[in-house]
């Protein structure tokens, strides 16, 4: 038996002792695919035949050598990051990540456009999930379906419809629910006059973009709420209330970012908040340091509260979990792992919680028992757990995954000017 078999078997025993089945977690994990974005191999830059910077009040602040700059080159940086992520995963794109030898403009995407996507989420026996791009445009830098002038609504319109398009392709041709993200960076720099008139434009645009019914076993409509951007400091039209108030009255699920709220506000204690009033939830995972800044996730307490109350909620179905990182400061191939393997260790960790004794303290007011054992259960074995998972799911067993991503960086990375 290898030592990691070892542990594992010694680590089992000691979860039994608390009641907890360590294989019964392990299969469990079989279920919680992590939407991995693919937006941080080349910095949210897409492959459209324009030339123009990142706009939106988003930021990928760094400058490692090695981006993708072509579809090829972001799939192939997928598929090593995947070969070193165990268990289930899906790929979220936006809808700038499309593929063709003319310009195509926003409003004329089609399902075609992602074909090659889609045969590399066959190979990978993945789904897909998709976003609309309000951003990174000429016509999006003074507002999108907010906009005062009702033709360039009506573009970003026809672009969220385009969209749902090819989202409802996607779930089609992979068999699994693609869930799209319709977030827009729409807002004001400085204090706002008229705050009315644009947040109506946009629940007549979302109105519209939605209309045509498309079964949910191919598509869901989300929307993604958020409190400021860079140059958008004073307002922004699509905020919490906004959302909250336009999911539960449309039926759309809703998403939360982990970012996009005030600095000392945390999206766990959302999810118990909106999950009766809402079918479907998306998160986007992301880490804001001081601001919306989109570091890498961390194996911290914020994410281990997303995790556990998934978990302890039994919301596998409902909750989409998706990442919202962008990190180009250090090697993107390495950011993708850290990131999604914490989520994963955290989902993984919620599993090897005994859930149901804690309940019970708590529910018999026992909270000295309560705070007893959730203590103690942090420093249980769950990293042998977490290692045996890793070796049923033949991904490298602790940072020796950096190896592969080093010598990636050496063959391939490198050679990118
Ligand atoms: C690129 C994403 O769509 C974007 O990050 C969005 O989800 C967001 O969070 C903007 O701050
Ligand atoms: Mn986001």
């Amino acid at each position: 038996m290898s030592t990691i078999e070892n542990a594992y078997q010694i680590a089992k025993a000691r979860f039994a002792e608390i009641g907890v089945d360590t294989d019964a977690a392990i299969f469990a994990m079989a279920k919680l695919p992590i939407s991995v974005h693919c937006w941080q191999g080349d910095d949210v830059a897409g492959f459209e035949m324009q030339e123009g910077e990142l706009t939106g009040g988003i930021q990928a602040t760094g400058n490692y050598p090695g981006k993708a700059r072509t579809a090829d080159e972001l799939r192939s940086d997928l598929d090593k990051a995947f070969s070193l992520i165990p268990g289930p995963k899906r790929l979220n794109l936006h809808a700038s990540y499309l593929e063709s030898e003319q310009k195509v403009d926003r409003n004329e995407v089609k399902p075609e456009h992602f074909a090659n996507w889609v045969n590399w989420a066959k190979q990978h026996q993945i789904g897909l999930d998709f976003n609309p791009t309000y951003f990174s445009h000429p016509l999006s830098n003074e507002g999108t379906l907010t906009h005062v002038n009702p033709e360039i609504r009506q573009f970003w319109i026809e672009h969220g419809k385009a969209c749902r398009k090819v989202s409802e392709y996607f779930g089609k041709e992979l068999g699994t629910p693609s869930v799209m993200n319709i977030w827009l960076p729409d807002g004001m720099k400085d204090i706002t006059v008229d705050k009315f008139s644009p947040r109506q434009h946009l629940v007549e645009s979302l109105d519209q973009i939605i209309h045509e019914k498309i079964d949910p076993k191919y598509h869901i409509d989300a929307v993604e709420s958020k409190l400021f951007g860079i140059g958008l400091e004073s307002y922004t039209a699509g905020s919490n209330e906004f959302y909250l108030a336009y999911a539960t009255s449309r039926k759309t699920a809703l998403c939360l970012d982990a970012g996009h709220f005030h600095p000392t506000e945390v999206i766990s204690d959302k999810i118990s908040a909106v999950m009766p009033f809402v079918e479907h939830l998306l998160l986007h995972v992301s880490r804001p340091v001081r601001w919306d800044s989109d570091h890498v996730v961390l194996f911290d307490d914020e994410t281990q509260n997303i995790a556990s109350e998934i978990i302890r909620n039994k919301l596998f179905d409902r909750v989409h979990i998706g990442l919202d990182f962008f990190d180009a400061s250090i090697n993107r191939i390495a950011a993708w792992v850290i990131g999604t393997r914490n989520m994963k260790k955290c989902l993984l960790k919620a599993l090897l919680e005994p859930t149901e004794k804690l309940k019970k303290y708590e529910h018999d007011r026992d909270f000295t028992s309560r705070l007893a054992l959730l203590e103690e259960q942090k420093s249980l074995p769950w990293q042998a757990v977490w290692d045996q998972y890793c070796l049923l799911n033949e991904v490298p067993v602790g940072s020796r995954w950096l190896d592969e991503v080093r010598q990636y960086e050496k063959t391939v990375l490198t050679k990118r000017s």
